[in-house]
């Protein structure tokens, strides 16, 4: 079976300090894969190596059954790789038709020109608006994104990971930091995602990982712990015991 992604030995150090250690873990295409672990799990460190950001001291990365360890980060993108954020990188004076105008158009290697020419190309604005609405900012498309709920900005990056048709898109914490009121959205953006785009998700929030995810893969001290369905991770006494403990909002 072809994997969407596929981690063989998986390790990274820094310095003495083993921050990932031979993970193995499979993403089947078309999944809805999330990965939990307590904080310092290595979550992110895995993240970066799949994108690579950083190299692995060991182990190896597939992607649709290309070994991609040695590819650069660009390279990775262009085979359809895309992630989103923790931490919030948005272009703060744009509005988010610009942004996905933007991103669009560069997909299609004509960012420069289409920036020189605002709003002519009707294929990138009408592509873009409809990636909007599905991400429910078509209300606010035209704001300048500074201004936007934070739980929207938090939308507006997935949508710009959208933007360029990934084949396999991975969630860092897309509800992380988003107020109760606006939490709903992300949910259900997230779940609305299209079944063509494998997706990982790195999550702490339980409700969202539970309706979400159709496998579930614990992290903890860097090493794979647990894997399973939503009913076999939530009711396993030893993940409990490590990790969600009797509160589900970690
Ligand atoms: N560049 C680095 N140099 C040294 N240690 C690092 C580096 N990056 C991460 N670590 C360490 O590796 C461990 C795993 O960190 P990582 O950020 O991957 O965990 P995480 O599961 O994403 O945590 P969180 O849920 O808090 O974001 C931590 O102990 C961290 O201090």
């Amino acid at each position: 079976m072809t994997f969407a992604l596929e981690t063989t030995g998986l390790s990274k150090s820094f310095g003495g300090f083993e921050a990932n250690a031979d993970v193995s873990l499979s993403v089947a295409k078309g999944a809805r894969h999330a990965l939990i672990g307590p904080n310092g799990a290595g979550k992110t460190t895995f993240i970066n190596l799949l994108t690579g950001v950083l190299p692995p001291t060991s182990g190896s990365i597939r992607m649709m059954g290309e070994d991609v360890t040695r590819v650069s980060q660009q390279g990775r993108v262009r085979r359809g790789m895309a992630r989103t954020y923790q931490i919030n990188q948005l272009f703060a004076d744009l509005s988010p038709i610009e942004t996905i105008s933007l991103a669009i158009a560069e997909r299609e290697g004509s960012g420069a020109r289409w920036w020189n020419r605002v709003g002519k190309d009707s294929a990138v604005i009408d592509e873009s608006e409809a990636l909007l609405r599905r991400m429910k900012l078509g209300a606010m498309m035209t704001r300048r994104t500074a201004t936007l709920p934070y739980g929207k900005q938090r939308l507006l990056e997935i949508a710009l990971a959208m933007a360029c048709k990934p084949k396999l898109l991975l969630l860092d914490e897309p509800a992380a930091g988003v107020p109760e009121d606006e939490r709903h959205d992300v949910l259900d953006s997230v779940e609305a995602l299209p079944d063509d785009v494998t997706v990982l998700l790195i999550e702490h929030d339980m409700e969202l990982v539970f309706s979400f995810a159709d496998k579930i893969s614990v992290l903890v001290q860097g090493a794979l712990y647990a894997e399973g369905s939503v009913e076999e991770i939530s009711t396993d006494p030893h993940v409990k015991a490590v990790y969600l403990g009797e509160d589900t909002h970690v």
